[in-house]
């Protein structure tokens, strides 16, 4: 038996690396019945039966895991934003962040196209930079047409499994291809009469970035917060769980209610005007959906 971590899915194989080799493998058929789906991430023992060939025997319990990207075991969310075209959108970055602090994945924000903002753009991108910072999240803000000028993020990506995310067009696939220059996704420059179709493969592999993995398929095409109750938004905003418990009412969902905590952080100025005002609309957009039977 050996352990090893499946790097690639493919055709009904499980690409496994123990050390530095990569086994093509089978899952055991009594995974089907059993309902085990071997995902991309997940630790698995496997006995080998050719010089390269095996067969999982065992998928080991995991840390989380996504279906968009279908990826077990993550450790980061690489929230990709580009400072102009399309321009930089709070609103959607609290999309992005909401959703993957539900996940229980810690997110990073890179901002892209720093070469492309005027001065009047920068100064607006360095106020939003540093209060995400006060919010305690780490920004990277660069670009990515010197590769040369980035490989300090090398290091953000060291032992760890990363999956990125952003709006269509913002450089996600410039980015890996700047990481690493053997990865050669498709960029818009190269491929714009294919369109939509270069991320609609549904294999997933994790490619390597510096001493680290990351997902060469963006995640969270689906934007919508069909998981998420009510009372579990707030816990997805750093600067409102850190005061959770602090409202008058038990379950306040910091809306109309008085003597609310969240409210008067955001009128004293130390929650910031906008990610409550975002916070609200995402309840709103809870509230007013569907119940599903
Ligand atoms: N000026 C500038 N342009 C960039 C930078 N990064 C990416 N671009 C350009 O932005 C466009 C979109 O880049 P992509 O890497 O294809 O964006 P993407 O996020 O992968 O887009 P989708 O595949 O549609 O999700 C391309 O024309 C890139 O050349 C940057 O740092 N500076
Ligand atoms: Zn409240």
């Amino acid at each position: 038996m050996t352990e090893g971590q499946i790097i690639k899915a493919l055709s009904g194989f499980y690409y496994v690396r123990a050390e530095d080799t990569v086994y093509r493998c089978r899952g055991r058929g009594v995974f089907r019945k059993k309902g085990i789906h071997p995902l991309v991430g997940d630790y698995v023992n496997f006995d080998i039966n050719d010089p390269n060939e095996g067969y999982i025997t065992e998928v080991k319990p995991r840390k989380n895991e996504l279906m968009r990207p279908p990826v077990a075991n993550i450790d980061q969310a690489i929230i990709v934003s580009s400072s102009v075209k399309p321009e930089f959108n709070p609103l959607l970055l609290d999309r992005f962040l909401v959703l993957i602090e539900y996940k229980s994945i810690k997110p990073i924000i890179f901002i892209t196209k720093a070469d492309a903002a005027s001065t009047e753009e920068k100064k607006i991108l360095e106020k939003y930079q540093k209060e995400y910072k006060q919010i305690g999240y780490h920004v990277e803000w660069f670009s990515t047409r010197d590769p040369k000028e980035i490989t300090y993020l090398f290091d953000l990506f060291k032992n760890k499994i990363s999956v990125v995310a952003g709006q269509s067009g913002v450089g996600k696939s410039s980015l890996l291809n700047a990481l690493n220059p053997s990865l050669f996704i498709k960029t818009d420059d190269i491929s714009e009469s294919l369109g939509r179709g270069k991320h609609t493969t549904r294999h997933v592999e994790l490619v390597e970035v510096g001493d680290g993995l990351v997902a060469d398929t963006p995640g969270f095409s689906s934007l919508d917060f069909n998981e998420i109750n009510m009372q579990d938004l707030a816990d997805c905003f750093p600067e409102m769980r850190s005061r959770k418990g602090k409202c008058k009412f038990r379950g306040c969902l910091h809306d109309r209610e008085p003597k609310c905590a969240i409210k008067e952080a955001v009128e004293l100025g130390k929650i910031k005007t906008y990610r409550y005002e975002h916070y609200l609309s995402f309840l709103n957009e809870i509230q007013s959906r569907k119940p599903r039977y």
